[in-house]
């Protein structure tokens, strides 16, 4: 690693390239959505026009999966033409010592919690900040919202102990809008006791759509640190 490059860039890269090593030839891979992952499907694609991977098909997770996927060759399926998916490669926002995780960071968990559920095998991968002794404790937990809905499911959050805020555009007026049309809240919890029992709860609420907490789904953690100047990756299962 050279002093110029940004470390989390580093390590985000040595992980994403690691997972696009794991996949084999006849597989159905679902391509998970972030900046980690982007470096998934490019290596995805380098290994397919080289000719090492053949014959493999991507479910993408998001519109952004979709379009990177296209951009670097990785022909794409849906869940209509599949009766499996071999293993899911995704990002995350937190890594608890449980595998349980907090996604959405780029409101895509809900398509994401689909296709990560439905792999035999979920591989996640993360630069070394995401890993925390306990959920809630860096990143909020985003919720997807039916518009309509938007003003009792807060009212049920903080019902539920949580401090919601509708998440807004950085460079659009007014809030994120998903690629299902719907809305983000950010939730902040000062502690989330059972992840399980908290991702139920937010979910029983009329009008959300899918929250971000992932529970007792994760095969595989792929992290990526910085050890003596160097990316290293360290691999975490159950
Ligand atoms: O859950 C996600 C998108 O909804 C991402 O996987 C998560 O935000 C991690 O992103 P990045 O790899 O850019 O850090």
């Amino acid at each position: 690693m050279t002093t110029e490059q940004d470390p989390v860039k580093v390590m985000k890269q040595q992980v994403g390239f690691a997972a696009a090593d794991r996949v084999k030839s006849g597989m159905i891979v679902g391509l998970g959505t972030g900046s980690t992952t982007a470096y998934t499907i490019q290596a995805l694609g380098d290994r397919i026009k080289s000719g090492e991977l053949k014959d493999i098909k991507g479910v993408p997770t998001s519109f952004q999966s979709e379009v990177l996927a296209k951009q670097y060759g990785v022909p794409l399926t849906t869940l209509d033409e599949i009766d499996k998916i071999d293993v899911a490669i995704d990002g995350a926002d937190e890594v608890d010592p449980h595998l349980n995780l907090i996604k959405g960071g780029g409101a895509a968990h809900t398509r994401e919690k689909v296709v990560d559920y439905l792999a035999t095998q979920f591989i996640v991968v993360v630069d070394g900040s995401k890993m925390v002794d306990k959920l809630g404790s860096t990143f909020r937990v985003p919720i997807e919202v039916i518009p309509m809905a938007l003003t009792p499911v807060m009212r049920a959050i903080e019902k539920l102990g949580g401090k919601p805020e509708l998440r807004m555009g950085v460079k659009k007026a007014g809030p994120v809008i998903t690629d299902q049309g719907n809305m983000v809240i950010d939730v902040k919890f000062d502690d989330i006791a059972n992840p399980g029992e908290m991702e139920k709860s937010l979910n029983n609420i009329p009008g959300v759509l899918e929250n971000g907490l992932f529970v007792d789904c994760t095969d595989l953690v792929l992290v990526g640190e910085i050890k003596d100047g160097k990316p290293v990756v360290r691999e975490i299962s159950k």
